[in-house]
């Protein structure tokens, strides 16, 4: 039995939590069966975020007749696209790897449970007092053996699709369909109902939905009812929701249909770790499993799966395990962005949650053309929904639909960090004519709203 003091497995947003072990003198052992760094830098939101950056220059040439200006498209070299994409994956392993010092030692195999406190990989046996589970997610297995999932594009191996099919209407699908249409592979998405992003506010998916699918080729309540895979193509039938089937032929089809957890690799059975009904690992508001000194973090707890999240975590258990941190983990607010075209924003709850839970609310939803820069984009449909507490001015909820969302999302973010109250956007200045200034007559009308139900519910 080889004695550490710290076992992590999965080395994930985790690896961050090694490398700090390894300053403070901790004996380490990481065991990952990939690559280090895990899904985000190598499968998830950075390769993802950095088609983006292609996609948004397509768009902007496509859709320069909105500025008057006539521009067409000469070539896209996609293959640079994918192969710098690729190069990028291709270091990340290396990156991560020169962070760790020589009291972290690095195991490469898949690593499971042989008692609380033992831990197997590549027939050897480990044992800590403290073991932090970080091992993240993995997608929803296709519905065709040789169908994609976003493992596939990161890193694309092989033929650039000359087409492409994606099933699913939630972060993954609409980013990538995103991105596939706008650098001219031809993309068609199959919705199984009616909304995208049915997660977000409904205004907000409501707009996005319009916007959308005047790029994106979106087959609504259609799900596939036969594939037939032939010549590195596939043949589908669609079926949709009045009975009617179609041909459907594609060169790549891609199944985008959300993600599950790893805890199956872990042999969770030998211990008394506890996974809930979805299959993730159950924990504490210390991120402790139902195991003493057994931890999990990230994707793994099934909670946020989120890169931020899983980063927020990573960095309260470090100080628990290596300061003494005794507080316990609490996320005043989980915000999220949405990288396709429009780009979402959200955080807090969405108008329909505040309805089930029976919380009382204000709502206002205004456009951003009161800003300069925002009128300059020429678009009309950017909007922000603010939900307010009327008692105390709290920002409930947040939701946004434009150029930038994400990045206009951390002014309010700032307020709800610090003293949750929707007046200091209204008392704040602002830099005249920032897009940012767009959240002024935002806060000023839903203010006003607020002020006005208040006045109604006293008379
Ligand atoms: C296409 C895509 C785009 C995304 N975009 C965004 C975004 O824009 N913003 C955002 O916030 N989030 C995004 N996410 C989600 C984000 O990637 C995850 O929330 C984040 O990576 C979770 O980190 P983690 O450390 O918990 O898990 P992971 O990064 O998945 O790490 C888990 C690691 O554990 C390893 N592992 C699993 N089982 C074992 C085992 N038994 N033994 C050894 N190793 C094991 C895995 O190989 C993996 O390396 C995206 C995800 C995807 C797939
Ligand atoms: N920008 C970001 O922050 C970002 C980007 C990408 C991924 N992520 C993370 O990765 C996770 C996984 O993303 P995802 O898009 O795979 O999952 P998701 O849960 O966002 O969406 C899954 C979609 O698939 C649909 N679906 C499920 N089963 C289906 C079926 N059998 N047939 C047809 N449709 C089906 C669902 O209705 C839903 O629209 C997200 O929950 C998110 O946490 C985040």
């Amino acid at each position: 039995m080889e004695k550490f003091d710290l076992i992590i497995i999965g080395a994930g947003r985790a690896s961050g939590l090694a490398v700090n072990a390894g300053k403070a003198g901790r004996k380490v052992a990481l065991i990952e069966k990939s690559t280090l760094g895990g899904t985000c830098p190598s499968r998830g939101c950075v390769p993802s975020k950095l088609l983006i950056g292609y996609a948004n220059v397509a768009r902007g040439i496509k859709e320069s007749a909105r500025h008057f200006i006539d521009s067409k498209i000469e070539n896209i070299d996609k293959k640079k696209i994918f192969e710098k994409t690729n190069r990028y994956i291709d270091s990340i392993d290396g990156a991560y790897a020169r962070r760790l010092n020589e009291n972290v030692e690095v195991i490469y195999g898949e690593g499971s449970f042989l008692s609380n406190y033992v831990v197997e990989v590549n027939g050897r046996k480990l044992q800590a007092d403290k073991i932090v589970i970080a091992t993240g997610t993995k997608p929803i297995a296709p519905a065709h053996e040789k169908a994609w999932t976003s493992d596939n594009v990161f890193p694309l191996l092989g033929d650039i699709p000359k087409s492409i099919t994606i099933v699913g209407s939630g972060f993954i699908a609409c980013e990538l369909a995103n991105f596939f249409d706008a650098i001219d592979i031809e993309t068609k998405m199959l919705v199984r109902n009616e909304t995208l992003l049915g997660n977000e506010d409904e205004d907000i998916s409501n707009i996005f939905k319009e916007e959308f699918t005047k790029n994106v080729d979106v087959a609504f309540n259609t799900t596939i009812e036969d594939i037939d895979y032939q010549e590195d193509s596939f043949k589908l039938t669609l079926l949709n929701s009045n009975g009617q089937k179609q041909e459907h032929l594609t060169h790549r089809l891609l199944y985008a249909t959300g993600r599950e957890s790893n805890a199956g690799s872990l042999k969770l059975e030998n211990t008394d770790i506890k996974v809930n009904e979805r299959g993730y690992i159950v924990s504490d508001e210390d991120l402790q499993t139902t195991v003493d000194g057994v931890y999990v973090v990230g994707d793994a707890n099934g909670k946020y799966m989120l890169q931020h999240a899983a980063a927020y975590e990573v960095n309260h258990l470090s100080k628990v395990l290596l300061e003494g941190e005794k507080s316990k983990v609490r996320f005043k607010y989980m915000p999220h962005g949405v990288f396709t075209d429009p780009e979402i924003a959200s955080v807090g709850m969405s108008e329909k949650k505040l309805q089930e839970a029976n919380i009382k609310y204000v709502a206002n939803t205004t456009d951003w053309l009161a800003s300069a820069k925002a009128q300059s984009t020429r678009l009309k449909y950017p909007r922000t929904k603010f939900l307010i507490n009327p008692d105390t001015y709290e920002i409930l909820g947040c939701h946004m639909i434009g150029p930038e969302s994400a990045t206009m999302m951390h002014q309010v973010l700032a307020v709800m960090h610090i003293d949750n109250d929707i007046r200091h956007l209204k008392d704040m200045i602002y830099i005249h004519p920032a897009l940012s200034e767009s959240l002024l007559p935002a806060a000023i009308k839903v203010i006003s709203a607020v002020k006005k139900y208040n006045l109604k519910s006293s008379t």
